[in-house]
C-alpha cells in the first residue's frame, strides 16, 4: 500500500501518464497514487516535474521503461497542460501511446475538439480513444506546490465526449473522475463552454474587474475591508497566463453574457444618477432581489441542493492552539460544522472564527459554547 493508501483502491488500472504537472496534473497524480495506481509524470518544466515527483504525485516518465513497460502498456494519458497547447499534446499522446485512452482536462472544450477533428481529417488520428473532460475544481494558485489529492472530492467533473469517442474510452474517463471522488456530468462541448462562461468565467472576470478598482485606493480606505470584499475578490489572485487563454478560447459565449452585464450596469448607473426620481428606489430593490433570486439557485457545495445555514462568530485570543481547542469543544458538543472562516479584528490581538451550522443546531451551540466560557457573537 502506498503512503496515501488510506483512500483505498480505485477501479482504474495503470500505468497512467500525466503530461503537465502543474496544479491540476499533480493533483490528479496525488489522487491516483492515493489509490495505488502506477503514475508517470512529464512536464517541459524540469522544476514542475521534479516538485510533482517530490510531493508523491508519481514517478518521472523515464521510469516507465525502467519498470519494464513499453509505451503500448500505458492505459490512460491525462493531458493537463495549458489550454492553448492541449490539442497538440493530445494529438502527440494518441500517437505515442497506441493503446491508451487520452483525456484532457482543459477549461474550454469546443475549440480543442475542433482542432483535433481537423487534424484527424488530414492524418490517421484515432479519436475513438480521446475524451475531452473538465474537472470543475481548482484553486486561485498554479503549479504543483499548490496541488491537493483531495481537490476533486465531491466536485463536478464534466465529460464532453466527441462523436467518435468509443464507449470504452468514455468509461475510462468516467472511472478516472469517480476514482478521484468527483461527481460526473455529461455535456456536449458547446453546451459546456456556454455553461462555464456563466458559472466560472464570468465570476473570474467580475472578481478581477472589482479587484482592479483597488489598485489606486489609499491604505486608509483598504483598512476597512471586510469579508464581502474578500469573498468577491478571492479568485482575482488567479494566474493571468491561464486566464488569458481561457477567456480567449471562450470569447463568443463570454461576449454575449457581458452584453447583459453591461445593460444591467447601465441601468444601475442611470438609476443612481437620479436616486430621488420616481421609481428609482423600486428599481434598486428589483436589482437586489434579482440578485437574491440568482444566488438562491446556486447548488450547495458538493452538488447538493442550495441550503441556508446559520452563522455565529466566536472571538478567540490570538494564541497558538486556540482554534484547535475551539474545534475540539464543538466536536464534544456534537455539532457538525458546515463551513468555517477565520478573520482578524484589525489592530487587536483577537481572532474571529465564523462558523456555519444547520439552523436547528445554532442556538444549542451558542448556549453550550457560552457556558464553556467562549465569547460568542450571533
Ligand atoms: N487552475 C484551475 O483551477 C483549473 C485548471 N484547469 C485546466 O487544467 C490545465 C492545467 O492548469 P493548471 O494545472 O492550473 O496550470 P499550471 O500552470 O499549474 O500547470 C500547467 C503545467 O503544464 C506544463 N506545460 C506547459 N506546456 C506543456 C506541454 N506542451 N506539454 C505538457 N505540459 C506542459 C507547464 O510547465 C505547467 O507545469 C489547463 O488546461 C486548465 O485550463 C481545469 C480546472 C481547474
Ligand atoms: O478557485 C475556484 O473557485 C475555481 O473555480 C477554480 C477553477 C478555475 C478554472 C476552472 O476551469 C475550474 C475551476
Amino acid at each position: 500500500m502506498s503512503a496515501f493508501g488510506m483512500h483505498g483502491p480505485g477501479q482504474l488500472t495503470g500505468p497512467v501518464v500525466i503530461l503537465g504537472t502543474g496544479l491540476l496534473g499533480a493533483s490528479i497524480g496525488l489522487g491516483l497514487r492515493g489509490r495505488d495506481v502506477e503514475v508517470y509524470l512529464s512536464d517541459p518544466s524540469p522544476t514542475n516535474q521534479a516538485v510533482a515527483v517530490d510531493i508523491g504525485a508519481g514517478l518521472p516518465l523515464s521510469a516507465l521503461a525502467e519498470r519494464g513497460h513499453d509505451d503500448g502498456a500505458v492505459r490512460l494519458v491525462v493531458v493537463a497542460s495549458p489550454p492553448d497547447v492541449t490539442a497538440v499534446v493530445v494529438e502527440s499522446a494518441l500517437t505515442t501511446y497506441p493503446n491508451a485512452v487520452v483525456v484532457d482536462i482543459a477549461s474550454v472544450k469546443a475549440g480543442i475538439l475542433a482542432a483535433l477533428t481537423e487534424s484527424a481529417a488530414r492524418s490517421a488520428l484515432d479519436l475513438s480513444r480521446y475524451v475531452g473532460t473538465h474537472p470543475m475544481a481548482g484553486r486561485e494558485k498554479s503549479g504543483p506546490v499548490a496541488a491537493r489529492g483531495e481537490l476533486f472530492t465531491s466536485m463536478p467533473w464534466v465529460l464532453c465526449p466527441g462523436p467518435e469517442a468509443s464507449p470504452a474510452a468514455q468509461e475510462t474517463a468516467r472511472t478516472l473522475a469517480l476514482d478521484l471522488g468527483a461527481i460526473v456530468y455529461e455535456f456536449t462541448p458547446v453546451e459546456h463552454d456556454e455553461a462555464v462562461a456563466l458559472v466560472s468565467h464570468l465570476p473570474q472576470v467580475m472578481s478581477s474587474l472589482l479587484a482592479s478598482r483597488l489598485q489606486e485606493v489609499g491604505e486608509h480606505s483598504l483598512s476597512l475591508a471586510g469579508n464581502g470584499l474578500r469573498d468577491t475578490t478571492r479568485i482575482a489572485a488567479s494566474d493571468p497566463k491561464l486566464w488569458v487563454q481561457i477567456l480567449g478560447a471562450n470569447a463568443g459565449p463570454m461576449v454575449e453574457i457581458l452584453h447583459g452585464v453591461r445593460d444591467d450596469l447601465n441601468r444601475l448607473i442611470n438609476t443612481l444618477e437620479d436616486p430621488e426620481a420616481p421609481g428609482a428606489r423600486l428599481d434598486l430593490a428589483q436589482l437586489m432581489s434579482e440578485g437574491n433570486a440568482g444566488q438562491a439557485r446556486i447548488p450547495g457545495k458538493h452538488g447538493g441542493q442550495a441550503r441556508s445555514y446559520a452563522w455565529l462568530t466566536v472571538l478567540v485570543d490570538d494564541r497558538p492552539g486556540q482554534i484547535a481547542h475551539l474545534l475540539t469543544e464543538i466536536g464534544e458538543i456534537g455539532v457538525n460544522l458546515e463551513d468555517m472562516r477565520l478573520d482578524h479584528s484589525s489592530g487587536q490581538n483577537v481572532g474571529m472564527v465564523e462558523l456555519s451550522v444547520l439552523p436547528s443546531r445554532h442556538d444549542a451551540l451558542v448556549e453550550e459554547l457560552s457556558k464553556r466560557g467562549w465569547k460568542v457573537l450571533q
